[in-house]
């Protein structure tokens, strides 16, 4: 069943007829479990897949607790309305651990499994022998080539990227990647379902971390290189850019809500695959909290401690 803002937003679109209405989301971690969130509070019917029952249900647990804290922001003076928008946008979510059949019935499927271009690939293997026809393949990658994610998958024109950001309820961004094959129906449907999904998309091609991610890591670089030849201090340095600039988080705290060995995984992967690079150099104070345990918010150390 579609919502009303997704009904109104597909008869505005050219693309009627590709219209989304079942969605796959493999993987429910920390971005599964929101895009999985946010498709089923947009009137998607959504299944989600993950390695086995007990993950799921800590997804589940987690995207119940978020969606209550959207509907209370909704609907702040009505609690029945917040508890209905609940529970509808819940009875929509299943979840499996079959990823072919799980795929069965798609329009969209969108990958969010860990960060590894082998696992990816042999996961898009088995789906595009398992999927309709129609069904369209997306990857929420943050930092691998989509072309080579896609690269054991026949259905290249029904094939891009879908970027999403952290937290996804919150975030309004949608990048929207293409490769040479995608073909011009899948970006409309992948641009009419970000829309359905209440995000703003942007375009891209299929080069290192698409647009944010392009810019983040050079920043993030010259952030910690900063912090790391005393020219400020890592506190200094986040004030000037949330003052100066009116980012919500500076450098060291965006780098550890994002997760620094998640941050050193990009790094170093770029650093080995475009050596001439200076702007992808790694930094060694990353280097070194990673190699200590201090991952950032979710190991109550990173550049900064937090309250666990
Ligand atoms: C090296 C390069 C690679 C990096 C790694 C990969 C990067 C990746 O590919 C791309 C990214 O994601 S890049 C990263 C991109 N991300 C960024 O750049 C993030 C930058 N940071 C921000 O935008 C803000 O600091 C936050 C939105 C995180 C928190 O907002 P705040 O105001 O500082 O603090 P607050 O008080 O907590 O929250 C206020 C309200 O927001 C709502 N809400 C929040 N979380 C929610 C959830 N999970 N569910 C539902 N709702 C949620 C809620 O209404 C809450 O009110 P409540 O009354 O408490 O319920
Ligand atoms: N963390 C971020 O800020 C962020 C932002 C944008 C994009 N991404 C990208 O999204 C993807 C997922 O990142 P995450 O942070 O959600 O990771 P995560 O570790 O929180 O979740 C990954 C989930 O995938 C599951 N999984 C692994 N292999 C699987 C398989 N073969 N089949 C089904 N499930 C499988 C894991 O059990 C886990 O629950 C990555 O490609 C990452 O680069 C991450």
């Amino acid at each position: 069943m579609l919502s009303s803002v997704a009904v109104r937003n597909f008869s505005n679109s050219a693309v009627m007829a590709n219209a989304i209405k079942n969605v796959t989301v493999i993987g429910s971690g920390l971005m599964g479990g929101g895009i999985a969130q946010v498709a089923a509070q947009t009137g998607h019917n959504v299944v989600m897949v993950d390695v086995d029952d007990g993950v799921l249900s800590k997804a589940h647990e987690r995207i119940s607790t978020s969606m209550k804290r959207v509907a209370k922001k909704k609907f702040g003076d009505s609690q029945e309305e917040a508890n209905k928008f609940v529970s509808d946008s819940l009875s929509r979510l299943t979840t499996s651990t079959d990823s072919t059949a799980s795929v069965k019935n798609a329009d969209l499927v969108v990958e969010a499994i860990v960060e590894n271009i082998d696992i990816k690939q042999k996961l898009f293997k088995q789906l595009d022998e398992a999927a309709p026809e129609h069904t369209i393949f997306a990857s929420n990658t943050s930092s691998l080539s989509i072309q080579k994610i896609a690269q054991n998958a026949k259905r290249k024109d029904r094939f891009g990227g879908l970027h999403f950001f952290n937290p996804v309820p919150v975030m309004k961004l949608l990048e929207v990647i293409r490769i040479p094959e995608t073909s011009q129906a899948t970006i409309d449907s992948m641009l009419a379902w970000g829309k359905a999904m209440g995000k703003v998309t942007v375009q891209c091609k299929d080069t290192p971390g698409f647009i944010v991610n392009r810019l983040l890591v050079p920043y993030y670089g010259e952030a910690y290189r900063m912090y790391e030849r005393g020219d400020a201090t890592t506190r200094d340095i986040d004030t000037a850019m949330k003052l100066g600039t009116g980012y919500p988080m500076g450098p060291f705290e965006l780098s550890d809500y994002t997760g620094l060995d998640t941050n050193l995984f990009v790094i170093e992967g770029w650093a080995k695959e475009y050596p001439d690079e200076p702007l992808f150099k790694v930094s060694e104070s990353l280097r070194k909290l990673v190699s200590e345990g201090k991952l950032g918010v979710k190991t109550g150390e990173g550049f900064y401690k937090y309250n666990k």
